[in-house]
This record gives C-alpha cells, sequence and structure tokens, in this order.
C-alpha cells in the first residue's frame, strides 16, 4: 500500500512516490537491470500499518499485538444506526430467499414461513490480508512490525441480516453517481433498485447528475423501478448522469431532508465517498435516522484495501483494443512506434494490467515509477534499441506518468481534482524529436482511447461484481449501517467505514509481484 494518509475532507493527493522506497513494502531482490537496483539500494524496510505510523507502535511491549488488534477493530468498526439512535428497534427481516410466486390474493407476492433464508450473522468477519510474510525481504511484503510478524485483521462480512433497522414502507431511498464514467455504473443502480423492491420498497428515486442534482432546480428525482432499469446495465454511462463539484454538504443534507430521503446510495470513487463519509457524518450530527451507503466506483482501481472495484476489468480489457491498433500500426510500418495513453491519474493499475494481458507492450510508464526520456537509461535510448533489434516498439503510458515532463497548469476541474497535463502526446513529439536528431526515421503513432474505454458498457465479470456490490449495499443499509461503503476482498464481499478506503489513493507497489511480473512480460529496464 502507499504512504501515509493525507487528512480525510481535505482534496486527495497523491502519496508521495518519485521513489522505489517510497512504499511501506520491503525489499525485493528481483529486478532484471544489470545496474543494481534501486530496490537492493534502497536498505531501508519500513512496516506496512495502512495508517499508523511505525513509531506509533511500540514494538517492545509484549502486547502490542493485541494492541495493534484491537486498535485494527476499532478502526473498521462500522458506523450504525443505533449508535446515535439507541432505541431503535429492528424489525425481522423483509428480505427472503424462499419466496412464493405472487398470485391474485398476494399480488405483491410475500415470504414464505421457511426459516432459512441465507442471513449473515453480524459478527462474521472476513480475513483482510491473506499471506503470512514470513520475511519482510519478501517481494511485496507488507508488515506491522521489523519481524513481519503475523497478525490478524478482520473486516465486516457483506449480506443480509436477519433483523432490520428500516420498515420498507418508511423508506424513501435515492441513488446518485458522481464523478467520472465507469463501465457498470447501471449494472450497480439496477441491483440496488431490484434489491430494494425485494425488501419491499416503493419510493426509489434517482437523483441527476451527481451530487449537483441535489441542489439543481432544474432537475427532478428520476423514480426508479424494476421496469425502469429492467435492462438499463446493457448500455455503458450512468442512466442517472454524472457530474464533478456540486452544492455543499450541508445543502445536501437539507435537500435529503425536505424530499425525505432517508437511505442515500452513493456510486462513485475517492471524492465522491468523501461526500459521502461527510453526508453521513451531517445526518448524524443532525440525529437524522438516515443509512448513507458507498459502492466504489473508479476504473482507476484507486481505493484502499480492495481487489478491485467495478470498471476496472472492462477498462483492461477494452484497452486491448487500442493496444492491438498500436501494435499493428507500428509492426506494419517502418521503424513504427505505438504510444497508448490509459487512464490512471495517480496510480498505474490499468497500464500495468492491459500490458500484461496484451504482451504486446514493450515499455510500460506509470506514476508510480519515475523515468528518464533522456540519457544512456532513458526510455529514448530504449526504443532506439527496440527499433534496431525488433525493427518496432509499443509504449503503454498511464496518464499520471511522468507528470514532470508535461507543462504544470495548476489548474483543477469541478472537485478540485488536478488537470494533469497530457504525457502521451508530450511522449510523441520528444520521440519524433529525438529519432529526427539521430537521424533514424520513424513513424509514431499515438492513441489515446480514455472515453472509448470509459463509455463502454461493463464485461461479464464486472457485471457480477456490481451485482454483488449493489444487492450488498442495499443489504448494509437496511441493516442498519451508515457511512459505509461495500467491497471485495480475498474475493469475499465486505463493508468497511468509508474513511479506511479513503485516506489516500492506492497505488501500485512497484515491489510488487505484479509490477514484477509486468517487467519480466515486457523486458523494460530501469529507465534511470
Ligand atoms: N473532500 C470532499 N468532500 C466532499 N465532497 C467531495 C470531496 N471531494 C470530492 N467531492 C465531491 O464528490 C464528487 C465526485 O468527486 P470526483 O473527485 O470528481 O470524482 P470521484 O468520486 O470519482 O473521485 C464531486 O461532486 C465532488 O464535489
Ligand atoms: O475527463 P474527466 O471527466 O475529468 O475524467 C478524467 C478522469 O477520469 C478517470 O478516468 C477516473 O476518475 P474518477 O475516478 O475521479 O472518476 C481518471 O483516470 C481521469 O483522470
Ligand atoms: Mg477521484
Amino acid at each position: 500500500m502507499g504512504s501515509l494518509s493525507p487528512a480525510i475532507g481535505s482534496k486527495f493527493v497523491a502519496p508521495a512516490r518519485n521513489s522505489h522506497c517510497s512504499g511501506f513494502h520491503s525489499l525485493s531482490p528481483v529486478l532484471r537491470s544489470p545496474r543494481p537496483s534501486l530496490n537492493r539500494i534502497c536498505k531501508k524496510i519500513r512496516v506496512h500499518t495502512e495508517k499508523k505510523t511505525p513509531s506509533a507502535i511500540d514494538y517492545s511491549d509484549p502486547d502490542w499485538k493485541i494492541k495493534f488488534q484491537k486498535d485494527f477493530e476499532a478502526r473498521f468498526n462500522i458506523p450504525h444506526i443505533t449508535d446515535i439512535i439507541e432505541d431503535a428497534v429492528p424489525i425481522p427481516s423483509t428480505f427472503c430467499l424462499r419466496m412464493r410466486t405472487p398470485t391474485e390474493d398476494f399480488a405483491d407476492g410475500y415470504p414464505s414461513d421457511e426459516k432459512w433464508h441465507g442471513y449473515i450473522n453480524n459478527n462474521d468477519r472476513v480475513l483482510l490480508k491473506v499471506i503470512n510474510f514470513s520475511s519482510p525481504t519478501s517481494a511485496g511484503a507488507e508488515c506491522i512490525d521489523p519481524d513481519c510478524t503475523w497478525v490478524e485483521q478482520w473486516v465486516h462480512r457483506a449480506g443480509p441480516r436477519e433483523k432490520i433497522y428500516f420498515k420498507p414502507e418508511e423508506v424513501k431511498a435515492a441513488i446518485v453517481t458522481c464523478g467520472g464514467l465507469c463501465p457498470g455504473l447501471n449494472d450497480v443502480i439496477r441491483q440496488i433498485v431490484i434489491t430494494l423492491e425485494i425488501y419491499g420498497v416503493k419510493k426509489i428515486v434517482g437523483i441527476p447528475f451527481g451530487y449537483r442534482g441535489f441542489s439543481d432546480k432544474d432537475s427532478s428525482e428520476m423514480p426508479l423501478s424494476r421496469k425502469v432499469v429492467q435492462n438499463v446495465h446493457l448500455s455503458g454511462g450512468s442512466l442517472l448522469g454524472v457530474s464533478r463539484g456540486g452544492p455543499s454538504v450541508s445543502d445536501i443534507v437539507d435537500s435529503m431532508e425536505e424530499r425525505g430521503i432517508n437511505m442515500l446510495f452513493v456510486l462513485g470513487g475517492n471524492g465522491t465517498h468523501a461526500g459521502a463519509n461527510a453526508i453521513h457524518n451531517e445526518c448524524r450530527k443532525r440525529r437524522l435516522r438516515v443509512a448513507v451507503v458507498g459502492v466504489p466506483k473508479t476504473i482507476d482501481n484507486d481505493i484502499l484495501l480492495m481487489d478491485k472495484t467495478f470498471g476496472f476489468d472492462t477498462a483492461v480489457e477494452e484497452a486491448q483494443r487500442a493496444i492491438n491498433s498500436a501494435y499493428i500500426e507500428a509492426h506494419s510500418a517502418y521503424h513504427g512506434i505505438g504510444i497508448v495513453k490509459l487512464m490512471g491519474r495517480s496510480s498505474g493499475f490499468i497500464a500495468m494490467h492491459a500490458s500484461l494481458a496484451s504482451g504486446q507492450i514493450d515499455i510500460c510508464l506509470i506514476p508510480e515509477v519515475p523515468f528518464n526520456l533522456h540519457g544512456p537509461h532513458g526510455v529514448l535510448r530504449h526504443l532506439k534499441y527496440l527499433i534496431e533489434t525488433k525493427g518496432s516498439a509499443v509504449v503503454c503510458v498511464a496518464e499520471g506518468a511522468g507528470q514532470n515532463f508535461v507543462q504544470k497548469t495548476n489548474a483543477t476541474d469541478a472537485s478540485g481534482n488536478i488537470v494533469l497535463g497530457d504525457i502521451g502526446a508530450r511522449l510523441q513529439q520528444e520521440v519524433k524529436k529525438y529519432f529526427n536528431e539521430i537521424g533514424i526515421p520513424s513513424d509514431v503513432k499515438y492513441i489515446d482511447p480514455t472515453y472509448m474505454i470509459r463509455a463502454c458498457r461493463a464485461n461479464a465479470s464486472d457485471g457480477i461484481l456490481c451485482t454483488v456490490l449493489g444487492q450488498n449495499a442495499v443489504h448494509g443499509a437496511f441493516a442498519g449501517y451508515s457511512g459505509i461503503t461495500v467491497g471485495i476482498c480475498n474475493t469475499h464481499y465486505v463493508y468497511l467505514p468509508i474513511p479506511e478506503v479513503i485516506s489516500h489513493p492506492k497505488v501500485l507497489d512497484p515491489n510488487s509481484r505484479m509490477w514484477h511480473r509486468c517487467l519480466t512480460s515486457t523486458g523494460q529496464p530501469d529507465f534511470i
């Protein structure tokens, strides 16, 4: 995982990178450069605590492990409505798996009297970390103490509970989608609506165009039902629309009160979740009986603790078409060089996975790993080598990589995200110039498939992930949890407190086995 967290509520900044030594992870003996690898030069072993600084733990205390676990349990405790409304009384769940077909007498269907409904026990837990690293020198090791002691870290299991804290007839549920588009948004909306209806909720609305829809007088709520959402997953985008920026948290909560919304499902990334958490806190302050539940959306896959976020798989798959086109162009041209820019504001997950999947990439450049363009070990020198030995080359670059090579504008978007310079166009320029200068002909083609990738519909794997996350979001809200988000950890589905997943964007660990595998696959050297 990345470095320590900036304050929640502030705009997200990528953790310090530009150093192979900057992660918490231990050293890796593997890098294929003939020069001494940076990993070996970094003789510092760091410990992995997600949030606590190593100095906050006194390892000489014989009870440090117990204390760490207690602290972890407290941090990952998920807020519940009874925290503020102590006398809230639960009722038996209206969600049941064994139902009977509705008949004329029972037009709305009715639960069977079967006892078994596949409920989750509130005390069920999922193990967050599953590797017992025997040494901090193991590749990708995430250690809590310098000896890499095994410490169990449990998080809450997601799913339907036997007791619920909302009467379906008293629920008005709203769904809002914020930030940039992402494949699968419609799939999640669809599942939330379907599951809410199974609980018996009749009032379900969509808030148009993100948080903005709470204040925009011109756009009205969109009534949602199974009928409305039945086929929405067949196309990309968001049925409700998305936006960046928007009203203040207190205006949003005012609007929720006016509209009588007591369940809010928020689909979005880091920024959206910071908003969701702030809405949850404001509701608590006003002692409102409201559940705010997030569903993490980002093709960048930069949300902490999760195996992946929905849309990521689809993005990687769709990127194959751009990479393959770049490869064909490069391979068919005399001294062809293809450059493909993929998304990833502060993380290189899409670029790395797309490179691994395609097997056609010679150089993969990501924000987490600094590189030189010029000089004996620079990218350009390696491209010359590839042209001389292979006749063509393909480069995959993440949008946040090499920002030191592009003009800084200090501009931000409506949400406060820094507007990045176009590293792909810059690379193309530099490559052309370099080959001109050394008198070797080259044919450089640049492909930027960003919006084509983001706008497509979810693939099968993401479709399933969206389905499970959407259903679990509803189960979490009915169970009375708020200020939580849903996720997948080690193939199991969990509820996590929002602050723990957004304290900083998840970044790729250059000492991880996956990055090593990517280097093995591309055959690229260190560019430093
Ligand atoms: N720290 C924050 N606190 C409250 N709301 C935020 C915060 N950061 C972003 N937002 C809001 O969340 C929404 C989406 O944020 P953005 O960063 O654009 O996308 P994403 O959620 O995908 O990261 C925007 O409406 C923005 O105003
Ligand atoms: O052009 P836009 O809408 O600002 O979106 C660009 C950004 O969207 C992303 O694809 C995803 O960002 P979010 O998770 O914030 O939506 C980034 O990789 C990219 O920088
Ligand atoms: Mg974001």
